[in-house]
């Protein structure tokens, strides 16, 4: 029987200005196993505290991903056994959601022998998430610019410029993205769309010729950030200070309420600007923990386990970790 195991990266999706359409891959990992099932039998198992309480069932967003690959390619859908653990904390703004969808799609394509491009996969993730960016990150690794027309997506890939690390300070408190969807506007003034079109072109063309001084000028954003400032305590502060300690630039992380920072990797001044994230969180009580992660260059990596093998070797020492 056929199993596959992928490792899917997380993201983070905005990068300031570039609403629904830039994102980055991050260097914190979901793990999903997936296998045509021998007894005819859904099954899902969920591993860690941060998928307790999520459906393990055809509900489960893993298993609905699954399901649109085996349509799409017009392959009879079977039964599935799915196992996922993940490392990417749930409704923080970090892509656990692009993570699940993309790692659903990537392990059941490869189940099937990949019939469906990578291009198709992110339309399919784009419908099923709602906007293109996170999902354009964790499928295709590094930064990505993507655009989606309800149908259609296209995007370009970047490699991330070197040197380049993330500090995130992640609150200890969910906001599940489609709430702080909501408080954002109907529509917007041309001062504030000229605002963005403006700092997300910079952005891109920054990132493209590794130009981390325009970092701090660049992220700003009229469109998103200001509207869910509310929903985030602190967050105006650190958007408006963080460069004073050390940071290159700073946004809030896809819908929040994650706070990043990006920061070169040979800067003296690391231990100063995590001090200052975690002191502005604190000053609002909320507790928070910080991570310093890298772009990830990669999409899902798929490992696919010999004939003879009866499980995947890595999965099972992550979930022995996790059951220990
Ligand atoms: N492995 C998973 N299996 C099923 N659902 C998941 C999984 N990971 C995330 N989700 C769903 O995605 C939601 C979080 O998505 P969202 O609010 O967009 O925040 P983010 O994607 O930034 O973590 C979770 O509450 C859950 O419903
Ligand atoms: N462009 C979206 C991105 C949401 O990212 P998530 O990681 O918070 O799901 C938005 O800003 O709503």
């Amino acid at each position: 029987m056929r199993r596959v195991l992928a490792k899917v990266p997380a993201s983070t999706a905005n990068l300031g200005p570039g609403f629904d359409a830039l994102g980055m891959a991050l260097s914190l990992y979901s793990w999903i196993e997936m296998a045509e099932a021998d007894d005819g039998k859904a099954r899902l198992e969920l591993f860690g505290k941060e998928l307790a309480g999520l459906p393990a069932g055809r509900d489960n967003l893993i298993y609905k991903a699954a399901q649109l690959v085996y349509a799409e390619a017009g392959v009879p859908m079977p039964e599935l056994h799915i196992a996922a653990y993940t490392d990417i904390p749930l409704a923080r703004g970090l892509g656990s959601s692009a993570a699940a969808i993309v790692g659903g799609l990537a392990a059941a394509n490869a189940l099937i022998g990949s019939p469906l491009p990578k291009t198709r996969l992110l339309e399919i993730a784009s419908d099923l998430e709602g906007h293109p960016d996170n999902v354009g990150a964790c499928l295709f690794g590094g930064i990505v610019a993507a655009s989606w027309d309800g149908n259609r997506a296209k995007h370009v890939r970047l490699d991330p410029p070197p040197n380049l690390e993330v500090l995130v300070a992640i609150p200890s408190f969910r906001l599940p993205t489609e709430r702080a969807r909501h408080a954002l506007p109907d529509s917007y003034s041309r001062g504030d769309a000229v605002f963005n079109i403006g700092r997300s072109s910079l952005l891109v063309a920054a990132l493209a010729a590794g130009r981390l001084d325009l970092l701090g000028f660049a992220m700003q954003d009229r469109l998103h950030q200001p509207y869910r400032a509310a929903l985030i305590p602190g967050m105006s502060k650190i958007l408006a200070e963080a460069p004073e300690h050390g940071a290159l630039g700073a946004a809030l992380s896809g819908a929040g309420p994650t706070m990043l920072a990006f920061v070169d990797s040979e800067s003296t001044r690391k231990a100063e600007l995590e001090r200052f994230l975690l002191r502005t969180f604190a000053a609002e009580n909320i507790a928070a923990e910080t991570l310093w992660l890298k772009p990830a260059s990669a999409g899902p990596e798929i490992v696919e386990p010999g004939a003879d093998a009866v499980r995947v070797p890595l999965f099972e020492r992550i979930k022995g970790e996790v059951r220990a």
